[in-house]
């Protein structure tokens, strides 16, 4: 049976990028997974000078409204680096966190999708339909974190 998550004050929140856990990238403390991504789409860009202003946003609300604001001018690599840089943040997240850690686990084989009523690319959209690249990258996550624990039994 599918897993589908979306708020971070329902079951399976803590799969929500706007879930309090905060990650360290490069030596940078960031208050949640959605404070680094949406911050990452001004690297390099005319813009850069909003990416201290996303960090500092008090909630994962306001830097993702921040990081949408379609008068600034986001990176030109973004699409093809976008799902990278999630990549590297989920799985910083749940490296860290093992209370988190063991919810992904435990969710075994099951497909992981965001039930996103608006977007279809990192979640399902309201048809279901979308290409569920979170769900993709939890999967992927899960799996990576399973093979390093067979390592370290080693
Ligand atoms: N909680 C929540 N609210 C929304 O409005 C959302 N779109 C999402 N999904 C997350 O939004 C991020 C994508 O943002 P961009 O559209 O690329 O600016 C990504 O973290 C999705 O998981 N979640």
């Amino acid at each position: 049976m599918a897993i589908y998550f979306y708020k971070v004050c329902e079951p399976y929140g803590c799969f929500s990028n706007f879930s309090p856990h905060p990650i360290d990238i490069q030596g940078t403390y960031w208050s949640t997974v959605e404070h680094y991504y949406q911050a990452q789409k001004f690297v390099g860009s005319a813009n850069e000078a909003i990416i201290p202003i996303i960090h500092a946003a008090a909630t994962p609300e306001q830097a993702a409204a921040l990081g949408r604001d379609r008068t600034l001018q986001v990176r030109r690599d973004w699409e093809t680096v976008k799902t990278q840089i999630m990549h590297v943040a989920v799985r910083q997240k749940f490296l860290t966190y093992p209370d988190i850690q063991s919810i992904l686990i435990a969710t075994g084989d099951e497909l992981l999708v965001e039930n996103s009523p608006t977007d279809y690319y990192w979640g399902c959209g309201c048809d279901r339909t979308g290409q569920n690249y979170l769900g993709k990258i939890l999967m992927s996550v899960r799996q990576e974190i399973r093979e390093l624990a067979l390592v370290s039994d080693q």
